[in-house]
């Protein structure tokens, strides 16, 4: 679940404006969620890979005095309730008011984050003026210009701090969830018999997303697995032109919902071009990988009859080059067992997190040992290097030259990431971001200061 960052405060202090502040120019992302009031305003907002939705409860009628107050309440009551972190805004031109004052003292029974910014600070001299906040007994206050995109970006920084991480919020090892795609007639569903008869099904199917979607849930070494869409795998019997088509549509959508996906490839035909376009996709999307060569027991075979097939294999399926390879037959089933071990590997990389000390002291290493080539002509500087998600591990690495680094650069990087942390059958991202000389690492919003 994305967190919820609720404004709020007197009308005329700013909200909107701040609201549109951290909503960049980017209006286009603007989701208004359903069943709510038109005078609250949502918008989705990512920042450092860090989804948040900011709802602006701004946009009252002017009203009198005693009206004002009873709206505020109600306003944050709101905002205590849906928010989990709420921005409080007062005005620095019209100085700490009464009812700045009473939402104060209702926020302080909240057990939530609460930012006390003070707008309307276009200037040092009211800067110093702003004190007098303080007297709400807080211990941390945020003198910002909104107008003029003063300390706006020191705020959003320390709002992401106090957000959980980017994945959090999804079950993270209790579950893998496996696609299982190919083309047809390779062996998918006779694969997939095998794995549910062979690990013994316990659970009932569960109802997809998709329509006529079934997956099935089943334990393994008391390990927990969803096999995503086995209706769909089991129905396509009759294979026509048409099925053909819908077959490689059903299998994005297993692949978006998978964090493990068999690509199944028939051993008596080797690489197509439909199999290409199929592991293409799944390495785009991020997600773990392992080539189910399938019919293995159709081949006659020598000593060169496997390192053949891995280098066809290889060679098909360049992006894919850490993905491992299974040798099976769904018929005998012959090394169906080492499907899941496989998978389980996979998957214990795909959710693996490293420390950042671990991680900047390899990522130092890797540019101390090798140069970044020279961008526009100038040196290359890395900073540090985070671990921003899972599933796939995603790295956010910080430098001067963020739009600059080399593809072969970051390929070395990548393959330095994979041997000192084992990450050698998964993909891995990694992000360039720019930063300030200051030493603040440089927000997307920094570069839409001028007006
Ligand atoms: N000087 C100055 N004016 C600002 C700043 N931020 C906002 N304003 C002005 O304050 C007025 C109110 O701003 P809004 O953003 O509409 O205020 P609001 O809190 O959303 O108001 P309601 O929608 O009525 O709740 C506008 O005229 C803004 O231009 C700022 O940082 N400095
Ligand atoms: N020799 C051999 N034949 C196999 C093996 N696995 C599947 N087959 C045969 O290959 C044919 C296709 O198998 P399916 O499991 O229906 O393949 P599928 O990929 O689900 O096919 P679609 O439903 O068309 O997508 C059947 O005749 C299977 O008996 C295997 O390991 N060895």
């Amino acid at each position: 679940m994305k967190p919820i960052v609720a404004i709020v405060g007197r009308p005329n202090v700013g909200k909107s404006t701040l609201f549109n502040r951290l909503l960049g120019h980017r209006r286009a992302i603007v989701d208004d969620l359903p069943g709510v009031t038109r005078d609250r305003n949502y918008a989705t907002i990512t920042r450092f890979d860090k989804p948040f939705i900011l709802i602006d409860t701004g946009g009252f009628e002017p009203v009198t005095e005693d009206r004002l107050l009873q709206q505020m309440r109600e306003q944050s009551s709101l905002a205590m309730e849906e928010a989990d972190v709420i921005i409080f805004m007062m005005d620095a031109r019209s100085g700490l008011t009464p009812a700045d004052i009473e939402v104060a003292t209702m926020l302080r029974r909240v057990k939530k984050p609460i930012f006390y910014v003070v707008n309307k600070v276009d200037g040092e001299k009211l800067e110093n003026e702003s004190a007098e906040f303080y007297s709400l007994g807080i211990e941390r206050l945020h003198t910002i210009s909104a107008e003029h995109n003063r300390g706006v970006i020191d705020l959003m920084e320390d709002l992401l701090d106090v957000f959980p991480e980017a994945d959090a919020g999804i079950p993270d090892d209790e579950i893998t969830r496996i696609a299982v795609v190919g083309r047809p007639n390779v062996g998918k569903s006779s694969l997939v018999n095998r794995l549910l008869g062979f690990e013994r099904m316990v659970a009932n199917p569960t109802a997809g997303t998709t329509r006529d979607s079934v997956d099935t849930l089943f334990t393994c070494n008391k390990k927990n697995y969803l096999l995503i869409d086995t209706a769909g795998i089991r129905r396509k019997g009759k294979t026509t032109e048409k099925l053909e088509k819908y077959s490689v549509v059903d299998s994005l959508r297993s692949i978006e919902r998978a964090d493990v996906v068999l690509v199944v490839l028939d051993a008596e035909e080797g690489v197509t071009e439909q199999d290409e376009r199929i592991a293409g996709y799944v390495h785009e999307a991020g997600r773990g990988c392992v080539f189910v060569v399938n019919k293995w027991d159709t081949l006659e075979k020598d000593n060169s009859t496997l390192g053949v097939y891995v280098d066809k294999v290889r060679t098909g399926f360049k992006y894919l080059a850490y993905a491992p390879i299974v040798f099976v037959s769904a018929k005998t089933g012959q090394r169906i067992s080492k499907i899941m071990t496989t998978v389980d590997e996979v998957m214990g990389q795909y959710i693996h997190r490293v420390t950042t000390s671990d991680l900047n002291r390899v990522f130092s290493e890797a540019t101390d040992a090798h140069h970044a080539p020279l961008a526009h002509g100038r040196r290359v500087k890395f900073y540090f290097a985070t671990q921003v998600a899972t599933r796939p591990p995603s790295f956010v690495i910080f430098t001067n030259q963020p739009d600059s680094i080399h593809f072969s650069y970051e390929r070395y990087l990548v393959n330095r990431f994979r041997e000192a942390f084992g990450f050698d059958g998964v993909p891995i991202r990694l992000i360039f971001r720019g930063r300030e000389k200051n030493g603040a690492a440089r927000h997307p919003l920094a570069k839409r200061e001028r007006h």
